[in-house]
């Protein structure tokens, strides 16, 4: 026999960011007849619209791979859904709340990430909704611990040898005992944070240089339009034909400071060369733009995670979305410039921390 819900049907939880909004979504599968009968056709409806589709209009994405099955909250067990649209098309989504008449069920919604309260008029003014807001670092650190370990598959993984092609390997990570750690969360922006139990975390560091700057940065230098052809369009380039090299300014190795002449010693350095703009793919200049936010993410989240003491670092965010070239960057750089100290971990469900924290947080409930 299942217990009552404490809260009303549909549950969801809401991240809206900077460039795309999150929505994790719970689909009880435990519906007894007597539920089934006096369920209202709105509800019926929103789940079979949701549990149906796998893309919503022209922008709106569930991301299949990444569903969780028989998963029990509160009582009621289900599958939990990850849905993400573009935040340009809030709008949009705002009118299909009330299309679907999201109002007749439900007085609020919980929402979290800058979206939240940018709108939170918008909500209230089209659909009569009241954004209940939760903060989105505090729900991004919930989402972790609850995904981490009620993911049947590994939720958590590294690579070894990330700068091998041959030998490089994609194993699970054992998160179960994760304090201390630190969270180097890549969305439009990066915010850093050093976590020392479930309940207590700090904002140590963050940099505006993000996956926003990436994708700005690639589309202005390039003409790519979308994530996805950017990161295709860098997979097919060289940065080092954009990059000065070490050894392009030594001649070699600087061995009196251990500089390898393989070292990127400026960032688009060769780009002051007419002769080498001439020459240089936009592939090449995808690859370097991508390197060169990698790095110097990579670069900052070492330098916190040594003054904090923490060794263990979690890269999440949906920069690193279809990207492993940054994460096989990222695990060399920290393993590389740490000498081994440092290690780099990663989390398949990449950008929805936020959203299912925020969930968690509608059904007052943390992880187990
Ligand atoms: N389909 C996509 N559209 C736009 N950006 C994407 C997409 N997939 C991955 N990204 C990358 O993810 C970043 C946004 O990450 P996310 O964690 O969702 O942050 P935010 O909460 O700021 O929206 C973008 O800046 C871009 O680098
Ligand atoms: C303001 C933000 C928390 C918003 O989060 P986002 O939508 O980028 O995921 C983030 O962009 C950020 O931490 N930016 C870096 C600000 C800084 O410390 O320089």
């Amino acid at each position: 026999m299942q217990s009552s819900p404490t809260e009303p049907f549909p549950w969801f939880g809401m991240d809206i960011g900077g460039t795309l909004a999150k929505l994790v979504y719970f689909e009880p599968l435990d519906i007894s007849t007597e539920e089934k009968e006096t369920e209202v056709d709105t509800l019926k409806t929103i789940r079979k619209y949701l549990t149906g589709n796998v893309a919503y209009g022209k922008t709106g994405i569930r991301d299949v791979h990444l569903e969780m099955t028989n998963q029990r909250l509160m009582g009621r067990t289900g599958s939990l859904h990850f849905i993400r649209f573009p935040t340009s098309e809030m709008m949009a989504f705002i009118e299909l709340a009330k299309a679907k008449n999201f109002p007749s069920l439900a007085s609020n919604i919980c929402a979290t990430g800058g979206g939240a309260y940018k709108f939170e008029q918008d909500f209230k003014l089209h659909v009569n909704l009241d954004l209940k807001k939760f903060d989105e670092l505090d729900c991004l650190i919930k989402g972790i611990h609850y995904i981490d370990r009620n993911n049947i598959s590994s939720e958590c993984y590294y690579f070894k040898n990330p700068n091998e092609p041959e030998a490089c390997e994609k194993l699970p990570f054992d998160f179960r005992d994760p304090y201390p750690y630190m969270v180097v969360n890549i969305g439009s922006g990066v915010s850093m944070l050093a976590v020392y139990s479930q309940d207590n975390y700090q904002r140590i560091s963050g940099t505006s240089l993000g996956g926003g700057t990436f994708l700005g940065l690639c589309t202005l230098l390039t003409g790519c339009d979308t994530f996805e052809e950017a990161i295709e369009l860098a997979s097919q380039g060289d940065s080092k034909n954009v990059d000065k090299s070490v050894k392009d300014i030594y001649g070699g190795d600087y061995n009196k400071f251990d500089l390898p002449g393989k070292v990127v010693a400026s960032s688009f350095g060769h780009m002051i060369s007419k002769e080498k703009r001439e020459s240089v793919s936009k592939a090449d200049i995808a690859k370097a733009t991508l390197v060169t936010i990698t790095n110097n993410i990579a670069s900052i989240a070492r330098m916190c995670a040594v003054n904090q003491g923490i060794e263990r670092v979690v890269f999440v965010g949906n920069f690193l979305r279809v990207n492993t070239i940054s994460m096989k960057h990222i695990a060399h750089a920290m393993d590389y410039w740490s000498t081994g100290n440092l290690k780099a971990l990663f989390l398949e469900h990449e950008g929805y921390f936020g959203a299912m924290g925020c969930l968690l947080e509608l059904l007052k409930t943390g992880p187990p």
